[in-house]
């Protein structure tokens, strides 16, 4: 693992002065790295220029860091991964955050995580942008966790606290947002993350189980970054784009009922359950990708810039 001061180094050098002390952190999810559009003069730097940065090798996402000003006025300064790395390219949870870790070094207060997620809950619609108000990590419960090991940083939590992870502020400030907007009711929602490793999407027994435990929504991303930047000390905010319903049927459909019924002359008809794909995620995000860089940036723009420049909740 590259120490952070020779990837700080190399983005003295490429980064202008103005744009070195971003505010706001940005991730962009699967297929949103759009979001970014909205940046004004932009400076990108590839991953492969940084140290310690890895490679996000997920269709989707994009291997850059983007610096520029976003929002109205003369901007605010912002930071935005225009990919994300996931546990599941074989990379290291402590590469996964690295770039969170780089972010708050370099001054950022406010991050603004997105993704791509599989609704649980029946009652979100695709394309529903869903609020993050709690997680649910098997993974960190059970050993998987990026804040295991010795300390980094003495002056960060080692137990961090995790009740308040998500910014109830920042949480507000996108109701705020999609009402000054006149973006519709239900474009919008609040929920649960769930954070699985993947790289396979839920069998429909995982699905169940994981709506069970209380989860709206889930995903393979997310949840490491915010736990990494909680212990920086950023208030988190996170956004999930549902861009496909989790196939939890309610009963499983009994082949038995269904040979006997064909083979006894009775007519049956056999059902296939739609199947998820990466494409159809992509595509989601295509589709909606306006809506959540809209949002965001008006968010943006109703932080208060004494409030970004220090913790609340
Ligand atoms: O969480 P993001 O990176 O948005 O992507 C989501 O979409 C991919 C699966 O289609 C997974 O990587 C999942 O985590
Ligand atoms: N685990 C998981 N991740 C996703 N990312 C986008 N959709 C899904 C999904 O259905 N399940």
């Amino acid at each position: 693992m590259a120490d952070f001061s020779a990837t700080l180094q190399v983005l003295k050098e490429l980064v202008p002065p103005a744009l070195q002390n971003p505010r706001v952190g940005i991730i962009c999810g699967s297929g949103l790295s759009g979001l970014a559009a909205t940046l004004r003069q932009t400076v990108l730097v590839p991953y492969d220029r940084l140290p310690g940065f890895v490679q996000s090798t997920v269709p989707g996402h994009k291997s850059s860091l983007a610096f520029g000003l976003m929002g109205s006025g003369g901007g605010v300064p912002v930071i935005a991964m225009l990919g994300r790395f996931h546990p599941y390219e074989g990379h290291r949870l402590s590469s996964v955050v690295f770039p969170v870790r780089v972010m708050a070094k370099m001054g950022v207060n406010d991050i603004i995580i997105t993704n791509a997620a599989g609704a649980l809950n029946p009652e979100l619609a695709v394309g529903t942008i869903v609020v993050v108000h709690d997680h649910i990590a098997l993974p960190n419960l059970t050993g998987m966790n990026p804040l295991l090991g010795p300390q980094t940083n003495l002056s960060l939590p080692r137990f961090l606290p995790l009740s308040d992870a998500y910014s109830r502020l920042l949480r507000k400030l996108v109701f705020r947002a999609a009402h000054d907007l006149s973006i519709k009711r239900d474009a919008l929602a609040e929920g649960t993350y769930a954070w699985v490793s993947g790289p396979t999407y839920e069998t429909p027994a995982e699905g169940r189980f994981l709506r069970a435990a209380g989860a709206d929504v889930v995903g393979m991303s997310t949840v490491p970054e915010v736990l990494a930047a909680r212990e920086e000390g950023m208030n988190v905010l996170v956004l999930s784009l549902v861009t496909n319903a989790v196939v939890i049927p309610m009963d499983y459909r009994s082949v038995r009922d269904e040979f006997e019924a064909e083979n006894t002359g009775m007519s049956a008809t056999s059902v296939v359950d739609e199947v998820v794909s990466h494409e159809e995620v992509l595509a989601l995000g295509k589709l909606k990708g306006d809506l959540m860089k809209t949002i965001v940036e008006k968010v943006i723009d109703l932080i208060p810039s004494d409030v970004s420049m220090s913790v609340q909740n």
